[in-house]
């Protein structure tokens, strides 16, 4: 069990929405990865008629809507999404993504750390999305947001845990939960962050783009339980040398 804010999940895997073959899908492919928060783009909601095939199944599921403002390019942007998704889905979670380089999609650590403040003001349960920077994750655990989601590689580039020093240190430091988003193409770099000591990590593209969305969210979802596991366990340190695993003894004395 994890908490944000005042809820309490189960599962720490944290699914995106965009990229499946059909919303038929993402809704097969949330239930075989048993998350309960799902993000969702406010500029693919249609905002007159909310209780479309994206929103309706999943609040049918029980699941926690975390509305994201991905295409925001400043915190203005930002800030009036995040409002209108409120009004559009009674909810005042929200996931804070600003990215003005279309290439990199890489966070404006500036504009998100203004809206993430303003935002909160506003009375917003606020995770940002944001660079792998731990004075950044600090700054923004200030100014009150529930969670921080610091990025493993670009959106997208199923690359793995790139900025895995600085996640550690992020981790280490921060007093809420670390959810690792983005860039986790393999269910190994799912269970390596949790291995971290992540507190969950949403996954999108390397589930939705799959060639089986939803044996890949299972997998996902076994992936996730295995690292935190592993790290509840305490995992062994790496050493230099071998050692033997069992004692020596003096049998080849007898030859
Ligand atoms: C859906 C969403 O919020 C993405 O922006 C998120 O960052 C996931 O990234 P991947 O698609 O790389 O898993």
């Amino acid at each position: 069990m994890f908490q944000i804010a005042d809820r309490t999940f189960s599962s720490r895997l944290l699914l995106g929405s965009g990229k499946f073959a059909s919303p038929l899908l993402m809704q097969q492919a949330v239930r075989a990865s048993g998350c309960q928060l799902v993000t969702l783009a406010i500029k693919r909601l249609e905002l007159t008629k909310p209780q479309d095939d994206l929103v309706t199944p999943l609040r049918n599921m029980h699941i926690q809507l975390l509305p994201n403002t991905s295409g925001a390019k400043n915190a203005k942007e930002a800030i009036f999404a995040a409002e209108l998704a409120r009004e559009a889905l009674q909810t005042n979670w929200l996931k804070l993504e600003i990215h003005p380089d279309p290439r990199y999609l890489m966070p404006d650590p500036i504009e998100t750390l203004a809206a993430a403040e303003q935002l909160v003001k506003l009375g917003f349960v606020v995770l940002p999305y944001c660079s792998a920077d731990p004075v950044l994750c600090k700054r923004l655990e200030q100014v009150g947001c529930v969670a921080v989601m610091p990025l493993g590689a670009a959106i997208g580039s199923n690359q793995g845990l790139q900025t895995r020093s600085m996640l550690q240190i992020i981790i280490e430091q921060a007093q809420m939960p670390v959810i690792i988003d983005a860039g986790l193409g393999a269910p190994s770099h799912a269970a390596a962050a949790m291995e971290l000591g992540a507190a969950a990590v949403l996954v999108n593209t390397a589930i939705a783009s799959s060639n089986d969305p939803v044996a890949m969210a299972g997998a996902f979802a076994n992936a996730v339980n295995a690292g935190r596991m592993a790290y509840l366990a305490g995992l062994a340190t790496p050493q230099q040398q071998a050692t033997a695993s069992s004692p020596f003894t003096d049998f080849l004395a007898t030859l």
